[in-house]
């Protein structure tokens, strides 16, 4: 049996919303094994950007557990999932949240540098990485003078940058036209598979779904798997 890369049990997640209650997962199970890349698809607000954030430990559950290599994220101190977090997830989330005042290459070595590795090694894979998002000519361009799909590129090298067990990615090619999507997710791809990493990608686009392994769906709160 493969190793589990992420695991989640019994999670419920609900929102207040004025006197309302919004259950969003109701006692949602999902697995994601290592090396294993799935889809999301599900409609417009039925809760992939909450299980991402679940899944990511940005935020917790009322109910319901959360590991990531084994390790549960309940049993953490705030310092420890953080750590955890750092070292263990990378997250591509719809806006790109780059660090305005640095430039490409620092956003992407930064993660690298606060996880220990040294500035040499870092400039040299976050040289590697934008070069592979076809960004060899940002390197040192700020987010402010690259294009939105410059700057989500820059966001998926980032998040790639600590070699993470699993990547969580919500709509990352989104914004992209189709070609410009295509060929990153491609690279996206490319790069997860190398480096045996597990990915957790919300799109709701329906021919960048089929290229990876499975493909879940959210139902009445629950985490379900769609036949193709
Ligand atoms: N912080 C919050 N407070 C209250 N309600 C929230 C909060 N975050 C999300 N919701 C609600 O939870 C539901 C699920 O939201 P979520 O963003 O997870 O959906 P989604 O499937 O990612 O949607 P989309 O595809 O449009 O990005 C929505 O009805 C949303 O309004």
């Amino acid at each position: 049996m493969s190793e589990t890369a992420l695991s989640m049990a019994g999670i419920t997640r609900r929102y207040r919303s004025g006197d309302e209650t919004l259950t969003i997962l109701a006692n949602a199970g999902f697995e994601l094994s290592a090396g294993e890349i799935v889809a999301l698809v599900a409609p417009s607000g039925t809760g992939k950007s909450t299980l991402l954030h679940l899944a990511g430990l940005l935020e917790a559950p009322q109910h319901g557990t959360v590991a990531i290599g084994g390790r549960q994220a309940a049993n953490l101190s705030d310092n420890g999932r953080t750590a955890l977090r750092r070292d263990e997830i990378g997250f591509v989330y719809q806006f790109h949240h780059l660090l305005p005042e640095f430039t490409a290459r620092e956003n992407v070595m930064l993660p690298q540098m606060i996880a220990g590795v040294g500035r040499r090694d870092a400039h040299t894979r976050a040289d590697d990485l934008l070069k592979r998002f076809g960004l060899g000519h940002r390197l040192d361009s700020m987010p402010g003078k690259m294009s939105g799909g410059e700057k989500q590129r820059a966001a998926i090298a980032r998040a790639l940058a600590n070699r993470p067990r699993v990547l969580l990615a919500d709509e990352p090619t989104g914004n992209l036209d189709t070609n410009t999507s295509d060929l990153v997710f491609g690279e996206l791809l490319r790069i997860v598979r190398e480096e045996g990493a597990a990915a957790l990608i919300a799109t709701h686009n329906e021919a960048l779904a089929a290229r990876m392994d499975r493909t879940v769906t959210l139902h009445e709160g629950q985490v379900v798997a769609l036949a193709r």
